[in-house]
């Protein structure tokens, strides 16, 4: 098949690379030439493990990528994964999404055998219906040989590629049967060589599973901490209950691990459009307010643990890990930023450190201090908090002794504790 994806970000070029090696001929349009130009020169214009050696395989065989429209009614099906961010008030803006969405109707408004157009991206239930197909149709002038069908992605930065070639499970969203066994025929080469779970829908609904799919992830990490916080007014540690906890079949051992909360492009973007377009219904979601509420107040409850050892004002503080999780240089809505914040409220020096995340906080932060390494960042520091479980900071030992006062409180359970440092679990 020839397959054509709008946008080339983290989900994008992840899928345009991965339908190449399933086989497909496949053209990755992007508006930014420079991603283009990178694409095509057979780089990754991200970092995921593979994903460079997939496009380096197929770039200049099976997989191009330009900045035109062209090549959409010479494909057999286009997939659109383009951002999809809030807006203030945290309801979903569908600006781009819908930009591109007209401009892919316009591409095939003179197409005279059917096509399928594929929300990649993630939207709330009613966007397809009410902005996403309506955008589709008006640029293809109503021909009626385009129909919108939705496929949402579960992958996870960091394992993106890894995540697609091994899904749990492929949603087809359609309004056809014709639509669904096309979306089948793009999807079975990958169905041929690993076996997961095919659920087959209509748009809107599987669109509602990937934000419960977040929402729920989401949620509960959420009651891991709440359940953690408690653990640690009691004394107890929040590791060896859930360890116990995971070992039913219904909840899992996944997703388990308490601390300083969740960060990202997605869960907490996803979590407040969904209740935004709850609210709007004039559904209160009382619940899912509460997970970003918990969320929310773990990055100051860590630094109450750390100020009952350190008078914060004028102390310098290493903040250990950016990243808003390990194997990425990703610092968006990472758990470090409120952390950083919060430091500076309290009149702290910061001293950063992340292996390789600190140019992007650089942007966000340009004040404070970074440090070369973990051990720069800790030497005369009056105390550390640990944000990211990158796998270094598990090997620290005697750079603790450079701290002027040993005080540790480990945001993620990753520090060994030891002789000579006061250490701190946020949960345990
Ligand atoms: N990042 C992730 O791990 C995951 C993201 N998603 C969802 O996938 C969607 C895309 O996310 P990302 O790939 O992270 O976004 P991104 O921001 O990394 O990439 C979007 C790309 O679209 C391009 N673009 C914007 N307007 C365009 C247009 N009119 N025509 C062509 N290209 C255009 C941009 O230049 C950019 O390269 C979002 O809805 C997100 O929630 C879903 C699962 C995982
Ligand atoms: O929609 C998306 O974009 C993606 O969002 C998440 O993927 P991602 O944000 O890349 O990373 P995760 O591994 O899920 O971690 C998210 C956050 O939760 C935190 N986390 C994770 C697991 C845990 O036990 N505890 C915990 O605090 C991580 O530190 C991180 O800040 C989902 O896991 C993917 O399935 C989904 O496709």
């Amino acid at each position: 098949m020839h397959i054509s994806v709008i946008g080339s970000g983290y989900v994008g070029t992840t899928v345009a690379a991965c339908f190449a090696e399933l086989g497909h001929k496949v053209t990755a349009i992007d508006i930014d030439e420079e991603i283009v130009n990178t694409l095509n020169e057979g780089k990754a214009p991200i970092d995921e493990p593979g994903l460079e050696d997939l496009l380096e395989k197929h770039v200049g065989d099976r997989l191009e990528a330009t900045t035109s429209y062209d090549a959409v009614p010479e494909s057999d099906a286009t997939f659109l994964a383009i951002g999809t961010p809030s807006n203030a008030d945290g309801s979903i803006d569908l600006t781009a999404l819908e930009a591109a969405a007209e401009a892919t109707g316009e591409a095939l408004a003179e197409k005279s055998e059917r096509h399928l157009v594929v929300i990649k991206s993630t939207v709330t239930p009613m966007s397809i219906g009410d902005v996403l197909e309506p955008a589709v149709h008006r640029g293809a002038n109503d021909n009626e040989n385009i129909e919108v069908g939705m496929n949402p992605e579960f992958l996870r930065e960091g394992s993106a590629v890894s995540d697609f070639m091994h899904p749990d499970k492929v949603v087809y969203g359609t309004r056809s049967e014709w639509a669904t066994d096309k979306l089948h025929q793009v999807f079975e080469p990958l169905l041929e060589q690993h076996d997961a779970d095919i659920v087959e829908t209509d748009p809107a609904t599987a669109s509602m599973i990937k934000y419960a799919n977040n929402a729920f992830l989401a949620s509960k990490i959420s009651l891991v901490n709440d359940l953690g916080n408690i653990c640690k007014e009691f004394g107890l540690d929040a590791y060896e209950v859930m360890e116990a906890v995971g070992l039913d079949d219904r909840i899992s051992e996944q997703f388990l691990r308490s601390g300083v909360g969740w960060g990202g492009s997605c869960f907490p973007k996803d979590v407040n459009a969904i209740i935004a377009a709850a609210r709007e219904t004039g559904y209160d979601p009382a619940l899912l307010e509460a997970t970003v509420e918990v969320n929310d107040r773990q990055p100051e409850r860590m630094l109450d643990l750390l100020e009952k050892h350190v008078d914060l004002e004028g102390a310098r503080i290493a903040v250990l890990g950016l990243a808003f999780k390990p194997q990425t240089d990703d610092i968006r809505n990472s758990r470090a930023i409120p952390t950083i914040e919060n430091l500076q409220e309290r009149g702290a020096e910061v001293a950063a450190y992340d292996p390789v995340a600190i140019d992007p906080m650089r942007e966000r932060f340009p004040e404070i201090e970074y440090a070369d390494s973990a051990a720069d960042a800790l030497a005369d520091a009056d105390g550390t908090v640990v944000v990211t479980d990158w796998d270094e900071f598990a090997a620290l030992d005697e750079e603790f002794d450079a701290m002027k006062n040993g005080v540790v409180v480990d945001g993620r359970r990753i520090i060994q504790r030891r002789d000579g440092i006061i250490y701190e679990g946020l949960t345990f």
